[in-house]
């Protein structure tokens, strides 16, 4: 059942339905987490929709419109008590919010209002009777540790800082009569976001985005690295905007060991990452090279993307862009993939381009729509549905041959570039 058929669904057949679907994921009475099948992943996506719908039916518009608008608020408690790192601090014991707030130096109102904010969606367990305000963590409030590998910290960072000071000045960029996105807004800086946050004052944004983006990729897209056949890429596979190559330190770390990669990024991005892969993976950087270069450059001489290689992919880049932007970078791509190939060569093995991107559909989950908001308010971006993104790449001269659909977020659009336009 789609979520639009149950929209006006009585709450008890809503709760039917949903008691069902719990069912579907937990079979028996032992069982405690769901399994990782494609059944699961798309009931996990049914489940959270129906909750919502549920939600809205008991409560009605008016109260839930309300706890809708006041998010905001509790988005900012997530941020103040991570920031302050204050289930690393608790650790493994308990802390009274006196304690905490000596060790964060943070008075004791913002710490009290926002940890039990907090406590209300099941962060942290208070001791004892309500009012007690001596708090230990819990499974919950382990993400938000720096000390966890599964830590949701700088994700959190970057959502509550930028995402969120951004997304505030929505309202004051779709009214102004110039491109200046919500986030250059609210910061006062003019350049595009990555250059901004490039700069040696902001290059402490630029890494907790960086690590933000890994957390939340794992969050959304942990099944990508492995429900796509990376290995049947020809190689070297160039990377356009690969960041410092999380994608690759995945791949690389898994069972995709004959993969060599050409990562393109900014200059200054790539040298992070040449220091990063140093420094992380020393043994892997014989299958890893870093070329800096403006995939936005007028030339396909002046991006500096390396040319006439078998594969291309782009991961989570073109929804950072406007539909301009992102035909532009898809021909200089298209551009130098094809560079020093005649028409002669028409008949010949064809390059490919792998898009790696979140694509908007009446299934997407609340993330994707959250994020969306998100990529507009930081950068002019969107998320695409699948007619809008292979319309983009076609314009580009392009012919889509494959999308594939990901236990994740993203799917994997596969295109080759049009040779009756060489
Ligand atoms: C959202 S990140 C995606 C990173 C990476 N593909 C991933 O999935 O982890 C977008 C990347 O585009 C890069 N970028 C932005 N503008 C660029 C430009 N003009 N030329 C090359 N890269 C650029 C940014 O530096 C950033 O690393």
């Amino acid at each position: 059942m789609t979520s639009s058929t149950n929209q006006h669904l009585h709450p008890v057949a809503l709760a039917e339905n949903l008691l069902q679907l719990v069912k579907s994921l937990y079979p028996s009475s032992e069982t405690s987490i769901a399994d990782d099948s494609k059944e699961s992943y798309i009931a996990k996506g049914h489940l959270q929709s129906l909750t919502g719908q549920l939600l809205r039916s008991v409560l009605g518009p008016a109260d839930y419109t309300v706890a809708l608008a006041e998010s905001c608020h509790e988005s900012a408690a997530l941020q103040l008590i991570t920031s302050l790192g204050v289930a690393d601090i608790i650790g493994d014991g308990a802390l009274s919010l006196h304690e905490l707030s000596q060790k964060t130096n943070v008075e004791h109102k913002y710490l009290s209002v926002t940890m039990r904010s907090l406590l209300w969606h099941g962060y942290f367990e208070e001791q004892g009777e309500f009012g007690t305000e001596v708090y230990a963590n819990n499974a919950m409030s382990e993400v938000l540790k720096t000390s966890n590998d599964a830590t949701l910290k700088d994700a959190i960072g970057m959502i509550g800082d930028e995402g969120f000071k951004g997304s505030s000045y929505l309202t004051e960029a779709a009214q102004s009569t110039d491109e200046r996105s919500a986030l250059s807004h609210a910061f006062g800086f003019t350049d595009p976001v990555f250059k901004w946050m490039a700069s040696p004052e902001q290059a402490w944004r630029g890494q907790r985005v960086g690590k933000a983006m890994q957390q939340l990729h794992t969050m959304a897209n942990g099944n990508v690295t492995r429900d796509y056949a990376w290995d049947t890429l020809e190689t070297p596979v160039v990377d356009i905007g690969a960041g410092i190559g999380s994608l690759e330190m995945i791949l690389l770390g898994q069972e995709h060991r004959g993969l060599q990669f050409t990562l393109f990024d900014l200059r200054q991005t790539m040298e992070n990452a040449e220091k990063a892969w140093k420094a992380r993976y020393p043994s892997k950087l014989k299958q890893i090279s870093f070329v800096g270069g403006d995939f936005l450059a007028e030339s396909v001489e002046e991006t500096n993307i390396p040319q006439g290689q078998p594969t291309y992919i782009i991961r989570h880049v073109l929804h950072d862009w406007t539909d301009e932007q992102v035909v532009k970078i898809l021909r200089n791509v298209r551009a130098a993939m094809l560079s020093g190939r005649s028409s002669s060569d028409k008949a010949g093995h064809l390059p490919k381009l792998v898009l790696c991107e979140m694509l908007l559909r009446a299934s997407s989950s609340r993330f994707v729509h959250t994020t969306s908001v998100q990529l507009l308010s930081l950068n002019n971006g969107i998320t695409r549905t699948e007619s809008h993104m292979r319309s983009l790449v076609e314009r580009a001269g392009f012919r889509v041959v494959a999308v594939h659909e990901l236990r994740a977020a993203d799917a994997i659009v596969e295109a080759i570039p049009d040779i009756t336009e060489l």
